[in-house]
């Protein structure tokens, strides 16, 4: 089943007296449990599609339909919500707070999501779900203490903690090396998989492809015929 459907999404940037429409027309659907992989060469516009999907930049035309909703006509506050319930988000680096322990970082997730569960349900989802990630041993450590893959490991967990519904991943593995970007691919799949989750991820890296269950081409601002 498709939660997520973008149709005919454009999006230009003005500056000065240049606009540069930097996509152009795309159609994607995505579906549930599927990793979905956005390849291209730079500049080809993926970061800027996956970031329209996620409703952090408004797209100058198409429609988005999350769940059977169209995002287009939610207000910021209605779109900040659907992002913060039911979206969780990775990046290149995994940003963690310094000055908060891993599990720390999880509960203050919980509270961004205005989790209406008890403190102590709390912490077991907050267990749960780092033993998930296999980090449940050092919950109480700083980021400081953590490898760069333990690190992306956190961040996952902190990108998965609310429950969330669509996974969107910029670049996961790109401040990894080979061993621990297969480690972080392999757990991202199988999170998807496991969770039911829909990944939209992007990536450089041909070798994470086989993580995929759908690569989408993108060139110049259009998707590629396969
Ligand atoms: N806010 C903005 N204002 C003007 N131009 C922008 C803006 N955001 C992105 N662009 C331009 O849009 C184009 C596509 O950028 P985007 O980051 O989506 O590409 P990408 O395929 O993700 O590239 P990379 O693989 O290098 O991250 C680039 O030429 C970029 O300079």
């Amino acid at each position: 089943m498709s939660i997520f459907t973008i149709d005919g999404v454009r999006k230009s940037f003005t500056n000065g007296e240049i606009t540069e429409e930097i996509l152009k027309g795309i159609d994607l659907s995505l579906k549930e449990g599927e990793v979905t992989a956005l390849v291209g060469a730079s500049g080809s516009g993926k970061s800027t599609l996956l970031t329209i999907a996620a409703g952090l930049q408004p797209a100058t035309d198409g429609q988005i339909s999350f769940d059977g909703e169209k995002m287009n006509a939610m207000n910021q506050e209605e779109i900040r919500k659907i992002r913060a319930s039911k979206f969780g988000f990775v990046f290149q680096f995994a940003h963690l707070v310094p000055f908060l322990t891993v599990e720390e970082q999880l509960m203050l997730m919980l509270d961004v999501a205005e989790s209406k569960l008890p403190k102590r349900a709390q912490r077991k989802e907050v267990e749960r779900i780092l033993n998930l990630v296999g980090m449940d041993h050092r919950k109480n450590a700083y980021p400081s203490s953590l490898s760069g893959g333990e690190k992306q490991r956190v961040a996952i967990a902190r990108a998965l903690i609310h429950q969330p519904k669509v996974l969107f991943a910029d670049e996961p593995t790109a401040s990894l090396d080979s061993k621990r970007s297969n480690d972080i691919m392999s757990l991202i799949r199988e999170l998807t998989k496991t969770l039911g989750i829909t990944t939209l991820l992007v990536t450089h890296d041909e070798e994470m492809l086989v993580y995929a269950d759908r690569v989408i081409k993108m060139s110049d601002g259009l998707i590629l015929p396969n």
